[in-house]
């Protein structure tokens, strides 16, 4: 019984895919994950570190058609995507997978919702697809709200909020004030929002036609405490909440079923398994870190794939890290040090490491860590949870608003922050190191959604998803 999974070409979503592939390893399935090329050679040596498990997962390469080297934003990959040569390529592998001798062939495709193109290919080549969303429920709910949205006058055709400070209807239940500026596609120039607004549009209309969502997040997000929910409960409903349902109620409106098998680190391989990695990691600053008194080190990382904060906060941050007086790892990328002031890496490097990538799990998971400055990627916030780490938030761009409501509001085990400036940042930073009630919240949350009745309740929800995958192509046979 093969599988394809298509995930979307960066960082924080292949990871996921991957545990994804090893997480259907137990039910029979034979993965097999199609990468970019340029992303296969990156990850590769890692997946074969992996071991066993991950060896058997097959990785395919297509091609992208855009230059080797060549820089890959959103909209450059969105291009690639729609242009319509991946979907011949990927046409051509479900061919090549079902002619062959052995097995059922291609059972199912699991498709990154912002891979949609290839849900089209699943549909056309009639094998059963899955959407698999890498980010908080909450967040789906958000993106596929856009018709309401509209249709309540809290945006324009074009995505466009009417008032900023409109709030959000609410959409799951026990949601934070999100407002219309929370928004995951506000990001960048008016074209650049309206370009976005539309891919979100698309993305969401290919949605409508799928059975299941896979998503990379905990059933009980939205709650404080374990006994608020029906912990057997395993799909999630879906259904709209009161105050955007339609008239014309339609069981098919309801669609996707909603599967949540995250966190999926904790179905794959083993706990303590590195990521693939996209970048070289600069694993010397781990024994430095091992040199540390505990809960003494400040992390900071916005992620693999997030907008430069700008040169005046990176310079703020850099000079409030240093005036903080405290050890820190800080993952910065060459391409996005503008700002630094001059000389500042040599200056700071008996008490500060600035690394072009880190290996951000491992150093999560060091006692040392005291706190994460983060831009709320939803991977970094599980692993911080995963690790028992308090979080300073500094959202940037897409989901990492709504993210940041939920670490802040709900499970309040992190702070917000809204500069750099050098007396804010060391207000937060002791806020997220000493208060203990916050690291007593990490603690709970890390073994309500990761400790062992979390991942009975993962592997049972994904045998859910399984079940009613073997009815439908039971059904077709
Ligand atoms: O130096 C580094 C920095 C990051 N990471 C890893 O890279 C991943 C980063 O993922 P995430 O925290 O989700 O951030 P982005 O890469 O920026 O992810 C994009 O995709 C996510 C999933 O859709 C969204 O939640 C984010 O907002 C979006 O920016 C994590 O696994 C990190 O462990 C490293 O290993 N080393």
């Amino acid at each position: 019984m093969k599988v394809i999974l298509v995930p979307y070409p960066a960082q924080g979503h292949v990871t996921p895919m991957l545990q994804l592939a090893v997480a259907l390893l137990p039910s029979g399935f034979e993965p097999v994950l199609v990468t970019l090329e340029h992303i296969h050679r990156r990850i590769k040596p890692d997946i074969e570190q992996m071991g066993h498990v991950a060896s058997m997962v097959k990785c395919v390469v297509l091609q992208d058609g855009l230059e080797s080297g060549g820089a890959r934003d959103f909209f450059a990959i969105e291009a690639a995507m729609e242009d319509g040569s991946m979907a011949v390529q990927l046409e051509r592998l479900v061919s090549k997978l079902d002619d062959c001798e052995n097995g059922e062939g291609v059972v199912l495709m699991v498709v990154d919702v912002l891979a949609s193109w290839a849900m089209e290919v699943g549909h056309r080549c009639g094998v059963p697809t899955a959407g698999f969303w890498v980010a908080m429920i909450a967040t789906y709910q958000v993106v596929a709200a856009i018709p309401d949205l509209v249709r309540h006058g809290v945006i324009s055709y074009s995505g466009t909020p009417r008032h900023k400070e409109t709030k959000l209807p609410c959409l799951v239940p026990n949601q934070p004030t999100l407002t219309a500026e929370d928004l995951p596609w506000l990001i960048g120039s008016t074209s650049c929002r309206k370009g976005r607004f539309k891919f979100w549009t698309r993305t969401m209309d290919r949605c409508r036609s799928l059975r299941w969502l896979l998503v990379n997040s905990f059933p009980e997000e939205h709650c404080t405490a374990y006994n608020n929910i029906e912990l057997n409960e395993y799909v999630v409903d879906n259904r709209p909440h009161v105050n955007t349902k339609n008239n014309n109620d339609n069981e098919d409106d309801y669609y996707p079923m909603v599967f949540p098998v995250g966190p999926l680190s904790k179905l794959a391989v083993a706990p303590t398994a590195r990521n693939p990695s996209f970048w070289e990691e600069e694993r010397t600053c781990l024994d430095w870190l091992d040199q540390q008194d505990p809960g003494s080190v400040i992390y900071v990382s916005f992620g693999s794939w997030v907008s430069p904060i700008g040169e005046d906060n990176m310079r703020s941050l850099a000079l409030s890290l240093e005036a903080s007086g405290r050890p820190f790892i800080w993952a910065l990328s060459p391409t996005w040090r503008d700002g630094l002031p001059n000389g500042y890496i040599e200056r700071v490097a008996n008490r500060g490491k600035v690394v072009p990538w880190a290996p951000q799990l491992e150093i999560l998971q060091n006692d040392a860590v005291g706190c994460f400055v983060t831009h709320c990627g939803w991977n970094s916030t599980m692993e911080a949870i995963q690790c028992k780490k308090r979080l300073v938030c500094y959202p940037v761009a897409g989901d990492q608003f709504v993210n940041c409501k939920y670490i802040v509001e709900v499970w309040k085990i992190g702070v917000r922050i809204d500069g750099f400036e050098e007396k804010e940042i060391e207000e937060c930073l002791r806020e997220a190191m000493e208060d203990k009630e916050m690291g007593r919240r990490v603690r709970e949350l890390c073994e309500r959604t990761m400790g062992e009745e979390a991942r009975l309740r993962l592997v049972k929800s994904l045998r859910g998803f399984t079940d009613d995958l073997h009815k439908i192509i039971a059904e077709d046979s």
